[in-house]
């Protein structure tokens, strides 16, 4: 077995280094037996024992040394989920400084130890709050950002909440609106949807059997699993028969893979390793499974049905063009909304009335 401790943790802790066996060998100056070490680093500042704070600066230290980003965040989210809290923040000062016990540093280690070979907390914990859903996550299933969050407050608000006064508000009229997810992941986006809009039915599909599996696992633990249809199916592969099992859609919502291919080999070292790629390859122009999905929307959905799609900042124009020259699609696009970032992000496309 190889011992790699890094100098500088070395230095840190001022501590003479050794190998115990059976803890494997990490990428990149991994380090050994931490928790003998962080013990002996402990006691050696006369309190002989561990408490979390100690845990998440030890880990903090070890995660910058070895290059791992988000280091303190990283850390605090592995020591607050070992002991039962959502956040490091919400952790009162009795948890903070009361002795971990040694199942309790055990754990932290092994979750840190798969932080270190740079796997994404999400995964690292298992699981990972959207809005206010906390869902199982698993790799190599997408995991939701932040931004996706935005994009389920505005089918919300575009067409369920705010359609009194609007020309355009067909769907609310719908008393179980009906509504298709596209690649729908740890199923994020139905999951809320359905929380959020109590009468409705959601059909959420994937090609991944990885994702489908999850969104089922996840719509079981939620309880919502009454009034989801998931379906196992790559969008360019279905017929518009099979997705009109309620009839015709209300609104249809996607987060498609959307990266421009020459852009994926930049993506962060946690993503390139452990996400499905094909969830964020959009193909040369980034497009490739929003066209599929835009041909196939005006014979699935109703008359004055929406699409709403989150996009590349560049697809904005490319989508308006591209409904352009498919006039026979009778699709317009509504609006164009930006994320948290200013950032065009969301696109309103609304069949014709014909
Ligand atoms: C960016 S992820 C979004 C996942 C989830 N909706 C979210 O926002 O967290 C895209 C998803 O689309 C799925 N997908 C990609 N191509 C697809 C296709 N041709 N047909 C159906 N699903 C597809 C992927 O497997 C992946 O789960």
């Amino acid at each position: 077995m190889r011992c790699l401790t890094h100098p500088l943790l070395r230095k840190l802790l001022s501590l003479p280094l050794q190998c115990v066996p059976g803890q494997g060998t990490l990428s990149k100056g991994a380090v050994v037996s931490p928790k003998q070490l962080f013990l002996r680093h402990s006691c050696s500042a006369g309190r002989g024992f561990v408490t979390a704070t100690d845990m998440v600066n030890y880990w903090q230290k070890v995660f910058e040394t070895n290059g791992i980003p988000e280091a303190r965040e990283s850390s605090q989210y592995i020591v607050s989920f070992v002991l039962g809290a959502k956040t490091f923040q919400s952790l009162d000062s009795k948890s903070l400084h009361t002795p971990l016990t040694a199942l309790q540093q055990e754990q932290i280690q092994q979750l840190s130890h798969r932080r270190l070979q740079r796997m994404p907390v999400q995964y690292v914990l298992g699981e990972w709050d959207f809005w206010d859903l906390t869902l199982k996550m698993r790799p190599p299933v997408f995991i939701p950002r932040p931004e996706t969050e935005d994009l389920v407050s505005l089918v919300v608000e575009e067409e369920f909440q705010k359609c009194e006064n609007s020309a355009l508000c067909f769907p609310v009229a719908a008393p179980h609106p009906v509504i298709l997810e596209i690649g729908c992941g740890s199923g994020a986006i139905a999951l809320s949807l359905l929380c959020k809009l109590p009468q409705s039915r959601v059909i959420a599909m994937d090609k991944e059997e990885a994702a489908v599996d999850l969104t089922r696992e996840n719509a079981h633990r939620l309880q919502l699993q009454e009034r989801i249809h998931i379906i196992h199916q790559d969008v360019s592969h279905c017929s518009a028969k099979q997705l009109l099992l309620w009839g015709p859609i209300d609104v249809i919502v996607s987060n498609p893979p959307y990266i421009f291919h020459e852009d994926m080999a930049s993506l962060d070292a946690e993503i390139l390793r452990y996400e499905d790629l094909d969830a964020l390859d959009g193909g040369d122009d980034g497009m490739r499974v929003i066209k599929t999905i835009l041909a196939l929307a005006p014979s699935l959905l109703k008359v004055s049905g929406s699409v709403f799609l989150e996009v590349d900042p560049r697809h904005p124009d490319m989508v308006e063009h591209w409904l352009q020259v498919h006039p026979d699609l009778l699709l317009t696009l509504r609006a164009i909304h930006k994320d948290f970032c200013g950032k065009p992000r969301f696109l309103h496309i609304q069949k014709q009335s014909s």
